[in-house]
């Protein structure tokens, strides 16, 4: 848990609240987090889903591991505590986008159970909704894709801690959405998922 190091700061209240901004969007804002081995199919199956949703004309934005850890994670490395403070980092960015009415697409291996519930409770304490969203796929087969060539250089030794390897990797116990992506489609996977928006009245098409 990080510490509140600054003293003497106080909340500043606007008027325009996300409500007012759902109203303008037309859908609910929401963190969609996405959570599962290197090379299971986090964003494959984030870009998918944002290209269906774009197409019909809900706002979504990608966070997604590689791309945050050369912007504002560029300092943090793959260390216990290292990715404890990513997650804890994007929990609270996502945070920041669905109070903007939008849905953030999360996607990131955050192996430790503790850190995904730390981020689902600083969602649920703002009253926003959180989706975990396991994507479940065995060690085999994710590392027969190996779309980045990690896991080859990972058994050969020239990367230490990798998740799956000689790092651990929590899974969720009870997700909201649970793909199979060594059995399922990448359109089924989309479909599971647009199916809990609906239901959870996060979009209304
Ligand atoms: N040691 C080690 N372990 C796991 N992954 C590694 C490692 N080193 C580099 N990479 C690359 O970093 C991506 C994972 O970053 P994340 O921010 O999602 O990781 S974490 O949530 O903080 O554990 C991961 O991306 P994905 O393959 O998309 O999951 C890898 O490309
Ligand atoms: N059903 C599926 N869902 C998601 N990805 C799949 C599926 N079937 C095959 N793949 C492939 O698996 C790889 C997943 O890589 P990637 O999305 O980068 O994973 P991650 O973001 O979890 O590291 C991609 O090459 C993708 O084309």
């Amino acid at each position: 848990m990080a510490e509140q190091k600054a003293t003497n700061v106080h909340w500043h209240e606007g008027d325009i609240t996300r409500e007012h901004r759902e109203k303008i969007l037309g859908h609910k804002g929401a963190t969609l987090w996405f959570t599962g081995l290197s090379g299971s199919g986090k964003s494959t199956v984030a870009v998918e889903l944002e290209g269906t949703l774009n197409e019909m004309g809900i706002v979504s934005y990608r966070l997604d591991g590689d791309n945050v850890r050369m912007g504002i994670n560029k300092n943090l490395g793959f260390s216990a505590e290292d990715r404890t403070e990513n997650i804890r980092r994007i929990g609270e960015v996502s945070k920041l986008f669905v109070d903007s009415g939008v849905i953030a697409l999360s996607s990131f291996i955050s192996p430790y159970r503790a850190d995904r519930d730390q981020v689902r409770e600083l969602h649920d304490a703002a009253g926003m909704d959180f989706i975990e969203i396991f994507v479940d796929c065995s060690l085999e087969a994710a590392e027969s894709r190996d779309p980045k060539g990690l896991y080859k250089k990972a058994r050969a030794g020239e990367i230490k801690n990798f998740t799956g390897i000689d790092d651990p990797y929590e899974a969720p116990e009870n997700p909201e959405i649970h793909l199979h992506s060594d059995q399922q489609s990448l359109e089924e996977e989309v479909q599971q998922i647009l199916s809990v928006l609906r239901e959870r009245g996060i979009i209304n098409q």
